[in-house]
């Protein structure tokens, strides 16, 4: 029996626990549903000895602070968390058709038709300048850090590397670095133009079907992105080329801001 018993604090009780969903930045993620009202949702399960092994605590501390503040339909719901000695569990929406990854290669040739990709792109741009305005970078943005809804809605998710701007904040180059904007590459401060950068990598990774400076290793990947080296195949339309030609550009204050993005004909089509 609980020491001091709070009825408003949710607890594993409350939910019948369902299949494994993945996982995320710090956890495993699993379906699980509330047994009262039979609601559907994602618990995020997060060990405490893991956080406090990798010192990953402030960073769970970060995204629980970023999510409970952060409304938008582009963005993954939090409706809160609660805790045992052992585990913090956060409460999330659950998407039925997973991440943007998975269904990309599902896809007859493993992407999506810049129609499908213009609307994903519009989405994310959305909830992206929505986050600036509310001073918050992703800095993470990827196919995995998307997960799709059925009628076409698509949500930003995972905000395990978010933080508030201006940040020189080091990120450790775990994970791809496919992403990673050139001044990040240098360790030089950045800020929420970074975001801007990964939205040109992810139009081209949703419409080509790969990222534009994958490599073998980290180190041409790097080069690559230091000196601009991507090609378009030749089936991609001239309203592409100019959208991504216009993020992707070295010079952060050369990038357009997300009103342009917004008002770019690849994406007004
Ligand atoms: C984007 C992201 O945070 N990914 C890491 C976690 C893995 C499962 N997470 C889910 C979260 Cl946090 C929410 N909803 C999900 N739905 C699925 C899923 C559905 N299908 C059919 N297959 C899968 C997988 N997964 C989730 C998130």
């Amino acid at each position: 029996v609980d020491k001091e018993f709070d009825p408003n604090q949710w607890s594993l009780r409350n939910f019948e626990m369902g299949r494994y969903l993945g996982n995320g930045k710090f956890g495993h993620v699993y379906l699980a549903r509330e047994r009262e009202s039979k609601f559907i949702l994602a618990l995020k399960v997060i060990s405490k000895r893991q956080l406090n092994l990798c010192q990953l605590t402030g960073s769970l501390t970060r995204e629980v602070e970023i999510l409970t503040h952060l409304k938008h339909p582009n963005i993954i719901s939090f409706y809160g968390f609660f805790q045992t000695e052992k585990r913090v569990y956060l409460m999330l929406e659950w998407a039925p058709l997973g991440d943007l990854y998975g269904l990309m290669k599902k896809q007859q040739n493993k992407r999506f038709n810049e129609k499908m990709a213009s609307n994903i792109i519009k989405q994310i741009t959305m909830a992206i300048g929505y986050m600036h305005s509310m001073n918050v970078i992703h800095r993470d943005l990827k196919p995995e850090n998307i997960l799709c809804f059925n009628d076409d809605v698509f949500k930003i998710s995972d905000f395990g590397w978010s933080v508030h701007t201006p940040s020189n904040r080091r990120k450790t180059l775990c994970g791809t670095l496919d992403y990673l904007c050139p001044e990040m590459i240098n360790y030089q401060s950045h800020d929420n133009r970074v975001d801007v950068w990964t939205i040109g990598v992810l139009a081209y990774e949703l419409v080509v079907g790969r990222p534009p400076f994958e490599s073998h290793n980290e180190n041409d990947t790097k080069r690559k992105i230091q000196h601009l080296q991507y090609q378009f195949p030749q089936w991609c339309s001239s309203d592409f080329l100019n959208f991504v030609k216009g993020i992707l550009q070295h010079d952060c204050n050369k990038r357009p801001t997300i009103q342009q993005i917004l008002n770019h004909p690849w994406i007004v089509q």
